[in-house]
């Protein structure tokens, strides 16, 4: 069966590499994009994307109500992000969510919306599957470290901070590590933010430069040791065999899944 998918923010970094995955597969079809510019217009006419063809859409809901896809994939901006995903549900499309910055309040609702709806949602914070074994392992290591910092590092223009796939891994660690304050009890910052910014005790420090793609360390430390689990994404073509996955996935789904690891074998 081909799978109709509607790409928004088909000329970003990302959107570019889910237009030529979507392209590439036999079984799935790109319906129409969503984009903030070139109503009316075809993709095809726009630079870099000769013989792709699909209309654009500047407004999701005429999008989702003119185009009735199969699936959404949202590759845009957190507020976009979380715009679009809405909408989706409420149109009947499964959304595929790459976009970060969305709150636990955020998925809360959404996943209410997509129960009411009965129908699959997928937010990911990172699709490359070395980053979920990473967040996996991270949860292993944290029964038997309560110590961890996570420093991640991304290119300068990443617009949230941190990154999703940190406050993830925050997230699933802290599921299994006893809530603590790490550091000297009377530790004091001379300088504001030097301890990063903290999930449940943990400390999250974000670096932001020129020539990263998507980084991330997790480090533990214990008496006379330190593990460190380590994840680097030099290629966004990275993160597409897990968005081909979830694309798949969410046409079985009736509720919203967050984070790849759930439907990883
Ligand atoms: N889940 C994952 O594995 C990954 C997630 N990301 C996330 O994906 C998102 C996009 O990242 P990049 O491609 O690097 O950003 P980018 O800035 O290159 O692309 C974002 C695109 O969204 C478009 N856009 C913004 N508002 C829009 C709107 N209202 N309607 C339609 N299009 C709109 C922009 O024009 C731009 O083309 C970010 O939130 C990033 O954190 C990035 C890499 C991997
Ligand atoms: O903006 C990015 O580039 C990335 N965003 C995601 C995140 O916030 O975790 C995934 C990956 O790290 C790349």
């Amino acid at each position: 069966m081909t799978i109709r998918i509607v790409i928004a923010g088909p000329r970003g970094r990302m959107g570019r590499e889910a237009v030529a995955l979507v392209q590439q597969t036999d079984h799935f079809e790109l319906a129409a994009v969503i984009d903030r510019r070139y109503d009316g217009q075809n993709l095809a006419e726009i630079d870099g994307f000769s013989g792709v063809n699909a209309p654009i859409y500047t407004d999701a809901a005429r999008c989702f109500a003119e185009v009735k896809p199969d699936v959404l994939i949202d590759l845009t901006t957190p507020e976009a992000g979380k715009r679009h995903t809405e909408l989706a549900l409420r149109y009947g499309v499964r959304p595929v969510v790459g976009t970060t910055g969305f709150t636990p309040e955020d998925i809360e609702r959404l996943t209410k919306l997509a129960e009411e709806k009965e129908i699959g949602a997928i937010i990911a914070p990172n699709f490359a599957v070395g980053a979920v074994l990473m967040m996996k392992f991270a949860r292993m290591a944290a029964k038997y470290f309560t110590d961890v910092e996570i420093i991640e590092l991304h290119h300068d223009q990443k617009l949230d901070a941190p990154s999703g796939t940190a406050l993830k891994t925050a997230q699933l660690i802290a599921e299994v590590r006893p809530s603590k304050k790490q550091g000297h009890p009377n530790e004091k910052e001379t300088l504001a933010g030097a301890r990063g910014a903290e999930y449940d005790g943990i400390p999250i420090h974000s670096v932001r430069l020129p020539g990263f793609v998507a980084h991330q360390e997790v480090i533990f430390g214990g008496n006379g040791q330190t593990l460190t689990i380590r994840h680097d994404s030099f290629d966004r073509r990275s993160f597409m065999s897990g968005v081909k996955l979830a694309v798949e996935t969410v046409m079985h789904l009736h509720t919203l899944v967050y984070g790849l690891e759930h439907i990883l074998e």
